[in-house]
C-alpha cells in the first residue's frame, strides 16, 4: 500500500481527484468502482467541477457501485441509488445506462447478486476501485468475518454499522438490516484501489490497517496484499496515532 497523507479533507479529496482525472484522461472508457458514505463526497465535488470546466468527460465511463441497502427503493433519500444521483451522476455528463448499482429491491436477491457480478465480469472488472473505510474495517459493506473469497453477496449489517449510519435516518430502526455488496475478491481484482480515510473516528481503523495483520476480522487488511493500492488519509486521522 502506498500512503499519501494530506493536511485536511479538502486536500485529500483534491489528490484523489487528480489521480482519477489523470486516469480518465488516459482511458476515457475507464471502469470505475464507486463508494458511498460521507468520505468520497469531496472527491465527487472536485470531479463535478472538472467536468463542468470540460477538463474531463464521463461520456464513455462506466461505473459500478459497491453496495445498496436491501429494501430501499431508488427513490428513497437514504438509498445509495439516490445518493449517487444527488451527489454525483446528475451533475456530470455520464450516460445513465453506464452506471450500475445493485438492486436492493430485487424479488430474488440471490439472483440479483449473480446478475450484478456477471455485469462486472462482462465489463472486465474495475480499473479503479474507490473505497471508504468503516470504523470496524469494512470495505463496501463487507463486514468483519466476511470471507476474502466472496463475490457480490447479501450481508447482514453489524449493529455498529447500523448505528454509524443511523445519522442519515430518523432513527436506527429505519436503517436496513441487510445490504447487497460487491465482495472482497472482486474488489481485490480491481487494477487499482484508492482508499479514502478522513477524520478522527477512523484513527483506530487506520492504525489497524497499517500496523495490524491480514485477517478476515478486519476486512480492509486484505488491501495490504493489493499490488496497486493507494491510501489517501488526512491528518485528522493520522494525528490521533502520531500524538
Ligand atoms: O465515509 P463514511 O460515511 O465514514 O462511511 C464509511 C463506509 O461506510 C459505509 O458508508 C457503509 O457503512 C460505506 O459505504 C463507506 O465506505
Amino acid at each position: 500500500m502506498k500512503i499519501i497523507e494530506s493536511k485536511n479533507y479538502l486536500k485529500m479529496s483534491h489528490t484523489a481527484c487528480q489521480i482519477l482525472a489523470e486516469q480518465i484522461g488516459q482511458n476515457p472508457k475507464i471502469k470505475l468502482g464507486l463508494a458511498t458514505g460521507s468520505t468520497p463526497i469531496g472527491l465527487y465535488n472536485r470531479l463535478i467541477h472538472l467536468n463542468k470546466k470540460k477538463e474531463i468527460s464521463f461520456q464513455k465511463v462506466t461505473t459500478f457501485n459497491l453496495d445498496e441497502y436491501v429494501g430501499l427503493p431508488a427513490t428513497h433519500p437514504n438509498s445509495y441509488h439516490y445518493f449517487m444521483r444527488e451527489n454525483f451522476f446528475q451533475h456530470i455528463d455520464i450516460n445513465e445506462a453506464n452506471t450500475h448499482i445493485p438492486n436492493g429491491m430485487a424479488y430474488d436477491l440471490e439472483k440479483e447478486c449473480i446478475r450484478y457480478q456477471q455485469v462486472i465480469e462482462t465489463a472486465g472488472g474495475m480499473d479503479i476501485q474507490v473505497l471508504g473505510l468503516g470504523e470496524n474495517g469494512h470495505i463496501g459493506f463487507n463486514e468483519p468475518g466476511t470471507s476474502f473469497s466472496e463475490e457480490t453477496h447479501i450481508i447482514s449489517l453489524e449493529k455498529s454499522t447500523r448505528e454509524a449510519n443511523a445519522r442519515f435516518f430518523d432513527n436506527i430502526d429505519q436503517v436496513p438490516k441487510k445490504a447487497i455488496t460487491v465482495g472482497i475478491n472482486t474488489i481485490m481484482q480491481s487494477k487499482q484501489v484508492i482508499l479514502l480515510i478522513s477524520g478522527e473516528t477512523k484513527a483506530e481503523a487506520y492504525n489497524r490497517l497499517v500496523n495490524g495483520g491480514i485477517t478476515e476480522t478486519f476486512p480492509a487488511s486484505i488491501l495490504q496484499k493489493h499490488k496497486n493500492c493507494i491510501v489517501l488519509v488526512d491528518q485528522e486521522t493520522t494525528f490521533q496515532i502520531t500524538n
